[in-house]
């Protein structure tokens, strides 16, 4: 019998070299449509990973979890999408079959056959773009590489099985085996799809031409399919088969991994196996003495059941959350933090760089997995049910998590559709809360012309939009104006009046005396210190802050002062000495503001004195006094 595929390589074997129907230039013609085709579609299918691609690396895909967004309406509306984008290029092409009259792809109600292969093709091709998304992190890197990759297992697999094909070569058995075993890549079932149908299409009508045709076709078995959907060769049942179970079976891949389950798995069984490990390493660092109110807290936390917690008005519960980095040494990023935060309540989170704030953020919005202990959101457990927690919670991630593609105006309509807020109601939220941070005139900008600043304001308008009861701000007010950052703040307030919970983290002191009804400073993944602020000063920095500035001119007089000093208030230790201005921390419990100021204003005289200043230690000097707690891992001193 002869294969279509040797003809359709434009073999030798045709069996009517004199009929035009069958000429071996005739022949090729399908090949070389599946072979072009097959190029096209290889750059044309990798597009639909680049979105997916620049969603996942700027987290804006897991904003868009945390905001309430199901997995299964996230993948199945981004492939509807994309099969209408993909059918669009294909009609094109049909466009094109009738304009050149490729008959084979036009006659009869073929337009509609081809339609299906494309369809079908985009069903399986679209999701396995999906996937294999996954592996990147940059767009342009996944494009190139996604396009080899589909020009591979396309062209490359169509081409050696025809070739193989040819009955000369003898590898007919192997091309078959390799027929069936490339049937799992959707490339390779278009290129047949298209070649296979276009050769059935030619044998049918040589074949069923004359008497003499279908003499000939019988004497050289030349076999023919009437239905072209037909399971044997010709027909091309078997792709398209292939082609939507491919489909099924990638989508069905894509919710295992976007539920996690591969994931949990593999924690589950990496963390039963290092488990001993992770004892240890707690058991290292748990001999450290703890300070008072972070004990009580815990004790708090560790004795009331979440529920009855958070019926008693703390929607956030945080319980021993723990979280060891496993990458080349085990890291200990998170170190047993427990904590409630009431409603109304603005909490924050202090710390150096690498203290693991934005690691203890990424546990409790399901972006990182928890290695042990738990975190209860209106008392549904994070690790039991995410999906509950994600939809009560807002993010602002410590980078902007913003689609450039997008107004601000859209973006944030998006966000409080997802959050569920009536659509009548959209509009006037919107608006206030671009007026609330000061965003009006960029409103209808594109996102990828804002500025650093304004960026930040929006990430943080997602975050606070719909007022969901519990909302996590990670360095918010980074990069913005002093303009700006008040009108944060205000917005911060407001949500925190209306009986949210806010949890942030800064660097800046200032913003954490303006908005913290109570923080932590954490050092090495622990709470080093809680409570509020005025409390925090008070039990960590007694005494005084003592600035002074003396004329630099004068040296001795600047010696003279700070002998005064420490002869006025022993005990007072000098922090630092700039350009005849000096810091001083005044050790002494006892004294009275009366006292001090009496000894400076007659020092002022005495010393000349430019200027002096003297208030009560500051909440940056309190966070200062932990750096000795600090250390720095190769990872920690970023
Ligand atoms: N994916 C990761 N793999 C391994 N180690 C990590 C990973 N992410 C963070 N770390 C390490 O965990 C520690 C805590 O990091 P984290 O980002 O939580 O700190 P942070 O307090 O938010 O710091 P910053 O103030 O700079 O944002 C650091 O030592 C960091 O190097």
């Amino acid at each position: 019998m002869l294969s279509p595929r040797s003809l359709s390589a434009g073999l030798s074997t045709c069996p009517c070299p004199n009929l035009p129907r069958c000429s071996p230039r005739r022949g090729q013609t399908g090949f070389a449509i599946a072979i072009n085709l097959l190029y096209g579609m290889a750059s044309l299918a990798s597009t639909f990973a680049l979105l997916l691609v620049s969603e996942r690396a700027i987290k804006a895909k897991h904003v868009q979890f945390v905001s309430g967004v199901y997995v299964v309406n996230f993948w199945l509306s981004a492939l509807l999408w994309d099969i209408i984008n993909f059918l669009i290029p294909c009609a094109l092409m049909l466009v094109i079959f009738q304009a050149f009259d490729v008959q084979a792809f036009t006659q009869d109600s073929h337009l509609v056959d081809v339609m299906l292969i494309f369809l079908l093709y985009g069903w399986a091709i679209i999701p396995l773009m999906y996937l294999l998304s996954f592996f990147f992190s940059v767009a342009a890197t996944a494009y190139t590489r996604l396009t080899i990759f589909n020009i591979l297992s396309g062209t490359a697999t169509f081409l050696a099985v025809t070739i193989m094909s040819i009955p000369e070569l003898g590898l007919v058995d192997l091309s078959k085996t390799l027929d069936k075993v490339f049937l799992v890549l959707p490339n390779y079932c278009l290129g047949q799809c298209i070649s296979d149908f276009y050769q059935n299409y030619e044998f049918i009508q040589f074949c069923t031409s004359s008497v003499e045709a279908i003499f000939i076709c019988k004497a050289f078995n030349i076999s023919y399919q009437m239905n072209y959907f037909s399971w044997e060769t010709p027909g091309i049942g078997r792709y398209l088969t292939s082609l939507s179970i491919q489909g099924f079976s990638f989508l069905f891949l894509l919710f295992l991994i976007e539920t996690n389950l591969l994931w949990r798995l593999r924690t589950l069984i990496c963390g039963i196996c290092r488990r001993r490990k992770w004892v240890a390493l707690l058991n290292r660092v748990s001999v450290l003495p703890e300070d008072r109110d972070v004990a009580d807290e815990r004790k708090k936390v560790l004795e009331s059941p979440p529920e009855l917690l958070s019926s008693l008005s703390s929607p956030l519960v945080i319980k021993e959350l723990t979280k060891v980095y496993d990458s080349r040494e085990s890291l200990l990023a998170v170190d047993r933090i427990s904590l409630a935060v009431s409603k109304g309540e603005c909490f924050g989170l202090l710390g150096f760089n690498g203290a693991g704030k934005t690691t203890t953020f990424k546990m409790l919005t399901g972006d990182e997995s928890i290695t042990s202990g738990d975190a209860f959101v209106d008392g549904h457990s994070i690790l039991a049910n995410i999906k509950k927690v994600q939809q009560r919670i807002g993010y602002c991630p410590q980078f902007d998590a913003l689609l450039d593609h997008m107004t601000g105006r859209e973006t944030l309509s998006m966000y409080a559709r997802l959050r569920g807020i009536p659509e009548r109601y959209i509009g006037s939220c919107v608006e206030n809360m671009l007026r609330g941070l000061l965003l009006e005139p960029h409103a209808d900008k594109l996102v990828r012309t804002y500025s650093g600043g304004n960026k930040r304001k929006l990430s943080a308008g997602i975050a606070l939009i719909g007022g969901p009861p519990v909302i996590f701000l990670d360095e918010p007010s980074t990069g913005m104006d002093p303009v700006a950052r008040r009108l944060l703040w205000d917005a911060v307030t407001r949500t925190r009046e209306c009986g949210k919970s806010i949890i942030f983290t800064s660097h800046s002191m200032e913003e954490c005396e303006a908005l913290c009804t109570r923080l932590a400073i954490m050092v090495n993944g622990q709470f080093k210190c809680l409570g509020s602020p005025q409390h925090l000063k008070s039990k960590f920095g007694s005494g005084y802050t003592l600035l002074a500035k003396t004329r630099s001119e004068e040296e001795g007089e600047l010696q003279a002062f700070k002998a005064f000093v420490e002869k006025t208030f022993p005990g007072s230790v000098l922090k630092h000495e700039h350009q005849g201005m000096v810091h001083y921390h005044l050790t002494n419990k006892n004294l009275s503001w009366a006292q001090v100021f009496g000894a400076l204003e007659k020092a002022k005289e005495k010393f000349r004195l430019e200027d002096y200043s003297v208030s009560q230690i500051s909440l940056e000097q309190v966070f200062m006094s932990f750096t000795r707690f600090q250390h720095y891992t190769e990872d920690r001193g970023k």
